[in-house]
This record gives structure tokens, C-alpha cells and sequence, in this order.
């Protein structure tokens, strides 16, 4: 992470070269540079909202070499906007293609890519990594069921949102390469970065999504190590080694990796796409299944990762019809809490307004001390403030109390608002499933009452 990269303050005139203005949106400082563009960070007046705005140099598209590949990746790109929406995924808002500088509008993502993090003296812990990676394979899935291929996955086009120096998320980034399933006939050959890239792209073979897994596995591989999986003096050798050369275990090369981990890497990175996982979402369960056994060291990040959050929420069967986008909103809007035996997690008389879901674990409902439900994991309890809302907190009715450790994740009525509509039309669908089994085991228990007792 450079210093400029997180530096708050605008400077007071543009620095030369910088413009003000890149179409309506107003420059506060440049975020860095590729090889054929520059990335500012601007500031969208009308969404009020920051935004990092890429341009492709003029001198890059009238390059009379390389000029029509650079329209074209930019074309690539000018195609997704509006059409990936994912929280691992940076968020095209618009293409704008002017005569000689497009550029493209996108999220601003505060912090740094992953490159500085491949190198020997600036490695990760390695549960950080095996996190980064379930995220990434995650989104990667996602951008596959759009019928699409990224082909350029590599430590710069990953960025990693950062706050108070830790890495707290990461998103995908640079759709330039990106390969149409459907709708490509031609292959434009010769993209990715030969470190990262899959023996079957190389030799201009078909790609699946197993290409894509490949390299994202290169990608963990040199985070975790400090080395990419394969190194060669020059290109061709190194176009050798990508097809046939072999890959040291990671294990060999950093103290505490697990053969677990070494598994898992070297699958993905098998020289042959049917060697590698199936399924996106298998290569991302066996990550996830490296956190949940403790086959990563847990070390400073004592906190329940997002991995094992979503993991979590997954098995709950009231976010049985939730996709994968939607449960990540629940990941991040929702307040996780864990509490012993015997706490107290609601009290009869006691005002509130936040609803509970039991993720993990076992309570009992009483009223006047008397035990009426048995309550466990993806049940809901105080919803009725969400359901039948008022200004005033409502009045709980009953007592809930802890009897197995229980994981619960709570809401307020602002907390759901802030949510996809999406989102909150399923929250309705799993709340209707909810309070039809309630009005049910209650017609069940007036109709025999001999059943309650
Ligand atoms: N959405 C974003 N939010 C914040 N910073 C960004 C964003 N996109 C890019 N950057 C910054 O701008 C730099 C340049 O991005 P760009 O995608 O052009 O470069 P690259 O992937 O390194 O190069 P190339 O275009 O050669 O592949 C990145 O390294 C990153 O630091």
C-alpha cells in the first residue's frame, strides 16, 4: 500500500498532469497507473458518492500495435457495467467513450491491491489468505453463472479494502480480458500474466472455469509462499514450466502450512482442468473446510471470519432460498453476537426493537417463568418489531434464555431497510414461512390441547 493510496487530504491545486475534471466528475487525486491507463479518484457530486475513474492514455490507443487490443479490453470492460453485481466484485457504474479518452467509472475501493503482499517480507497470516481466497473463488463462481470468463486473475487485479492498516475485504477487479462464453467466438490470445496462467490458456486451448481456478490458486500460492508457482529466466522457459513443470508443495516453502493446505493449492493447480475442482463452489467449500477443521493457524484474528459466517448462514434453513449475493449482505449487515448458558437474551417488560435469528445453539421462550418453546438454530425471536412496526420500541412478552452457546445475529428494523430490495423480499419469504409453522403449531395445539401439555 503506497502512502498516496491512503492519504485523506485533496491537495489544494492539481499536481501538473492531473486534470481537474474527467468528465462531470471532479479529480481529487490520482490512485495509480497500468500499463495502458491511469486511475483517479473522484468524486461523483450527483450519487454523492466517491468514485475511482480509469482512463485509458491516448497514447495507449493510438499505439499501432497494440492500440485495437487496448479498445477492445476497454470494450470488454464497457460491456459489464451495470451487469455484475457482487460484493467481492468492484462495481462498474458507467463507460463513457469519448473520441480519444474513454474512461470508465467504477467503485472506489480505499486501500491497495495484493501485490505488495506477495512479497517474502510482507506475507499474510495464512488464515487471511485461505479468507481472501474463499471470497475470491466465492465471486469468481458468481462471474461464472454470468457466463463469463475473467482471465486475468492476478494480485494486482485484486484489490483489498483496508481500514486501520488490515485488510477487512477484497473485490475483483479489471474485467479487460474477460472472455463471453456465449457470445465470443474468437479468443484473443496472449492475455493473463504468464505467472498466473493456466497451462490450457498458454497453449490457446478452450477455457473453463477451471482456467479461471488455476489462477487463482497461483494467486494464494504466491501469497502464501512469496513465490508464484512457477519461475523461469525467460519467457519460453517459463511457458515450459507453466505446462510441464513441477510445483513445490507450499508446505516446503513456509513454516506451518499444512499438507491440508497443500492439497487443496495443488489440486486447483493441476496442469490438467479435470484435475482441478468440479466446481467453483467446491474449490471454495474446501477452503472454507481448512478454517472450520483448524488447519490454518487461527493467530491474531481471533473474530469469526466472514468465511465461517457465511458458512454458518448457509446451513440455517431460513436463508434456505437466499443466493450467495444476498447472504453476503446478511454477513456484513448483521450484528453477530455469541453468549454462554443461562444469559439473557430477551427480558418480558423490556423494551426493544432489534430481532434475533439463532444461528447456532438453543433457547427457551418462558412466560412467568414457565418454559412455552424450545427454540434452536435458524429460528427467530422479537421479530414482531420488524414485522408490525412503531415509533416505540415494543414490549417483549416473554423471557428468552440461553440453554445450549448460542451464535445469534440481530437486526434492526433501520439495519433491514438498508438492504437490497432483493434482500429484504426474501427476509419477507423466510418471515411468512416463519409465522405460518407458528400459526399452525398453534391451531394444532387449540385442536388438541392435550399436546401442549
Ligand atoms: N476501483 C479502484 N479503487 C481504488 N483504487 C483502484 C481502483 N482500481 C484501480 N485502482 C488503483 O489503480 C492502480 C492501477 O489500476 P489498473 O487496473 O489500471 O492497473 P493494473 O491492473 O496494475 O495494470 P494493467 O492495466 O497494466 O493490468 C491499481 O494498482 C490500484 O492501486
Amino acid at each position: 500500500m503506497t502512502p498516496e493510496t491512503l492519504s485523506e487530504a485533496p491537495p489544494a491545486d492539481p499536481p501538473v498532469g492531473q486534470p481537474a475534471h474527467i468528465g462531470e466528475y471532479k479529480v481529487v487525486r490520482k490512485l495509480g497507473e497500468g500499463a495502458t491507463s491511469e486511475v483517479f479518484l473522484c468524486r461523483d457530486e450527483f450519487h454523492s458518492r466517491d468514485v475511482a475513474v480509469k482512463r485509458v492514455r491516448p497514447s495507449a490507443l493510438r499505439d499501432p500495435v497494440d492500440g485495437r487490443y487496448y479498445s477492445r479490453f476497454f470494450a470488454a470492460e464497457a460491456s459489464l457495467v451495470g451487469r455484475l453485481h457482487h460484493p467481492h466484485v468492484v462495481q462498474l457504474y458507467d463507460a463513457v467513450e469519448g473520441p480519444d479518452e474513454p474512461y470508465l467509472v467504477m467503485e472506489y475501493v480505499e486501500g491497495t491491491t495484493l501485490r505488495p503482499f506477495c512479497r517474502a517480507d510482507q506475507l499474510l497470516p495464512l488464515e487471511l489468505i485461505v479468507e481472501i481466497g474463499f471470497k475470491c473463488a466465492m465471486a469468481l463462481g458468481y462471474v461464472f453463472r454470468q457466463g463469463l470468463i475473467h482471465r486475468d486473475i492476478k494480485p494486482a487485479n485484486i484489490l483489498a479494502v483496508t481500514s486501520a492498516g488490515q485488510i477487512t475485504d477484497v473485490k475483483l477487479t479489471d474485467f479487460g480480458s474477460v472472455l463471453h462464453l456465449q457470445a465470443d467466438t474468437t479468443q484473443v490470445h496472449r492475455v493473463g500474466s504468464l505467472a498466473y496462467m493456466s497451462p490450457e490458456q498458454i497453449d490457446g486451448a478452450p477455457l473453463s472455469a477451471q482456467s479461471d481456478m488455476y489462477a487463482l490458486a497461483a494467486v494464494l500460492y504466491h501469497l502464501i509462499t512469496g513465490h508464484p508457482p512457477v519461475e523461469a529466466q525467460s519467457q519460453g522457459e517459463m511457458i515450459q514450466q507453466v505446462l510441464h513443470g513441477p510445483v513445490v508443495a507450499p508446505s516446503e516453502r513456509r513454516q506451518g502450512v499444512s499438507t491440508a493446505v497443500d492439497e487443496v493449492i495443488l489440486r486447483a493447480l493441476n496442469k490438467a482442468p479435470a484435475d482441478r475442482y468440479d466446481h467453483w463452489d467446491d474449490f471454495a467449500h474446501a477452503l472454507a473446510g481448512l478454517i472450520a477443521s483448524r488447519e490454518v493457524p487461527r493467530g491474531n484474528l481471533q473474530a469469526v471470519l466472514d468465511s465461517e459466517r457465511f458458512s454458518l448462514l448457509r446451513s440455517v434453513d431460513f436463508f434456505r432460498h437466499f443466493d450467495d449475493v444476498e447472504l453476503w449482505e446478511v454477513v456484513h449487515q448483521a450484528r453477530w453476537q455469541r453468549y454462554g448458558f443461562g444469559h439473557k437474551l430477551m427480558s418480558r417488560g423490556e423494551r426493544g426493537r432489534d430481532f434475533h435469528l439463532i444461528a447456532q445453539g438453543a433457547v427457551d421462550v418462558l412466560r412467568d417463568g414457565q418454559r412455552v418453546e424450545s427454540l434452536g438454530a435458524g429460528s427467530t425471536v422479537g421479530e414482531m418489531a420488524y414485522l408490525a412496526p412503531s415509533k416505540e420500541p415494543r414490549l417483549r412478552t416473554a423471557d428468552v434464555v440461553v440453554t445450549e452457546p448460542v451464535t445469534t445475529i440481530s437486526f434492526t428494523p433501520e439495519s433491514l431497510r438498508r438492504m437490497s430490495l432483493a434482500c429484504r423480499d426474501r427476509f419477507n419469504e423466510a418471515f411468512i414461512a416463519v409465522l405460518v409453522r407458528r400459526l399452525h403449531a398453534a391451531h394444532e395445539a387449540l385442536s388438541h390441547p392435550q399436546r401442549i401439555l
